[in-house]
């Protein structure tokens, strides 16, 4: 038995990094564990080897915008080998460097599959070890889907592995990951499709921004299938045969590669919660508003494992696991401050958003100013080609102050992060728009958007 922690960290990813580091550093006994390599899905499986592999795609989009206009793209293309390994090339030493990092911090880097044995005590490939305090990090997985043949979907870190782009991708559910994988996929030269259930892909997004991009997304041969569901997929010769329901209608299709993006969810298989008392639901563990178990006080969880208010997104993994790990210490019962959290889809350009959606702010009563453009002829759009770029800021008109901003454009995805800052700080439109940007950068848009 390995006894005497103050805290084990259950997932060395975000959340649980942040959390053992604060600890270790406060003095406490602190021990992390994981049964992958160290460094979790943002940097291994997730926000950086995605952004990588779409650095080729920007590459190719950007020189085609500028076709006609001086850049002579013809022979031009991802060689998607090339640019995998360009990707572990900031991948492979992330495990090694995080283990460094927290041993130079003194604490105990474990390797193994975590499961509880009873209220402060877990197994770790059945070799039992307890603690005071334990934090839950363990992230998220893709969820199951029950259609015969859902075990050929390969997943998003699969998909990032890939030896070779095949031409014919169908990608399952209109969320994030299928939709900046599509936009990968179709400057590499597939003919990528996305299927979504819904009438309505990426939900979480303004209406009208969203299809403006599947505008600039067909545009590039990104096919999208609205209120399509797959009923079940069969090994071809070629590929494989989907069968789907779309609009109510049967139809079989072949394609060469099929991917999920129909959600994740917490990953909380094989931890047997159930023997540490801890209550958890397909949402996540059961926390209060602090991130302690609302059912056994030995326990915390954070990031994507938890079921809190916060976005399943690294910034908040991370300070998620800063609140849990600061709670644990002092025994207090601080709320993670949620207000002003940005988030982005990595499409080309990128979709991104801060605050309430228009329908949002409406049903809460505010005094609602919505301030529109189509930015695509501006000038920022118009030295780089752009053909797709708009914004639409929500203001409450009897304080002045941003409840809810969203862009769509090129470097949307830093501009975003302006009025985030402006919504946790509650500027004022006014006081935002007296900020100085460096010219021309597309920041320097910024009071032309308010
Ligand atoms: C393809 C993709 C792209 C993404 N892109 C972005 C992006 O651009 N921006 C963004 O903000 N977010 C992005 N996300 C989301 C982001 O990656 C997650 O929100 C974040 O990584 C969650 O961090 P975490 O610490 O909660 O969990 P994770 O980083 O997932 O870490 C959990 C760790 O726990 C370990 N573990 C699980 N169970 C056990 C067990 N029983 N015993 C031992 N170890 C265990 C796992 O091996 C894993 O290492 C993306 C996600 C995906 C899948
Ligand atoms: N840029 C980023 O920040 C980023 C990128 C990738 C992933 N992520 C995180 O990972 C999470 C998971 O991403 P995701 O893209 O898998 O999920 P998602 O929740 O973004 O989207 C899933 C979509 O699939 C649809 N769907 C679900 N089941 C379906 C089915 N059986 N058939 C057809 N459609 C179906 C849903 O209606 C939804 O539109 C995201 O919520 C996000 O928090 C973030």
């Amino acid at each position: 038995m390995t006894r005497g922690y103050d805290l084990v960290v259950i997932g060395a990813g975000m959340a649980g990094v942040a959390a053992a580091n604060k600890c270790a550093a406060a003095g406490w006994r602190v021990a992390i564990v994981d049964a992958l390599p160290y460094g979790g899905t943002c940097a291994l499986r997730g926000c950086d080897p995605k952004k990588i592999l779409r650095r080729g795609a920007e590459v190719i989009d950007s020189a085609r915008l500028m076709r006609g206009k001086g850049i002579d793209d013809t022979d031009l293309s991802i060689n998607w080998t090339d640019l995998v390994t360009h990707k572990h090339g900031f991948t492979d030493p992330v495990p090694g460097n995080i283990e460094v990092g927290l041993s130079g911090h003194g604490v105990d880097t474990l390797h193994g599959h975590a499961r509880f044995t009873g209220p402060t005590t877990i197994a770790i490939d059945g070799r039992p070890c307890d603690a005071a305090h334990f934090l839950i990090a363990t992230g998220a997985r893709p969820r199951a889907l029950d259609f015969p043949g859902h075990e050929h979907l390969l997943d998003s870190t699969g998909f990032m592995d890939l030896p070779a782009l095949p031409e014919r991708i169908l990608f399952v559910g209109g969320g994030f990951i299928s939709f900046e994988f599509a936009h990968i996929a179709a400057r590499a030269g597939s003919a990528p499709v996305i299927l979504d259930r819904g009438p309505r892909p990426l939900k979480a997004f303004d209406p009208d921004l969203v299809e403006l991009l599947i505008g600039r997304g067909a545009d590039v041969g990104i096919e999208l299938w609205r209120s399509t569901t797959v009923t079940s997929i069969e090994t071809s010769e070629a590929g494989y045969q989907v069968t789907v329901e779309r609009s109510g209608h049967p139809e079989t299709v072949e394609f060469d590669l099929v991917v999920h993006g129909a959600g994740r969810t917490p990953e909380l298989a094989g931890l047997d919660l159930d023997a540490a008392g801890i209550d958890w639901d397909e949402h996540g563990v059961q926390v209060a508003a602090h991130l302690q178990s609302t059912s056994n006080p030995a326990v915390y969880a954070a990031g994507d494992a938890a079921n809190s208010p916060g976005m399943p997104l690294t910034p908040v993994a991370v300070f998620e696991g800063k609140v849990a790990a600061s709670n644990m210490l002092k025994a207090t019962m601080t709320v993670p401050d949620y207000a002003g959290v940005p988030t982005a889809v990595f499409t080309i350009p990128e979709l991104a958003r801060v605050g309430l959606l228009e329908h949002e702010a409406l049903a809460h009563g505010v005094d609602l100013e919505v301030r529109c453009h189509d930015t695509s002829g501006w000038y920022s759009n118009y030295r780089i080609g752009e053909t797709t770029a708009a914004t639409k800021i929500l203001i409450d008109r009897s304080t002045d102050r941003i409840v809810g901003a969203h862009l769509l454009g090129p470097e949307y995805g830093e501009l975003i992060n302006f009025l985030g800052l402006a919504r946790k700080l509650q500027l004022t439109t006014r006081q935002l728009k007296s900020m100085t940007a460096v010219y021309p950068t597309v920041g320097s848009d910024l009071g032309s958007i308010l």
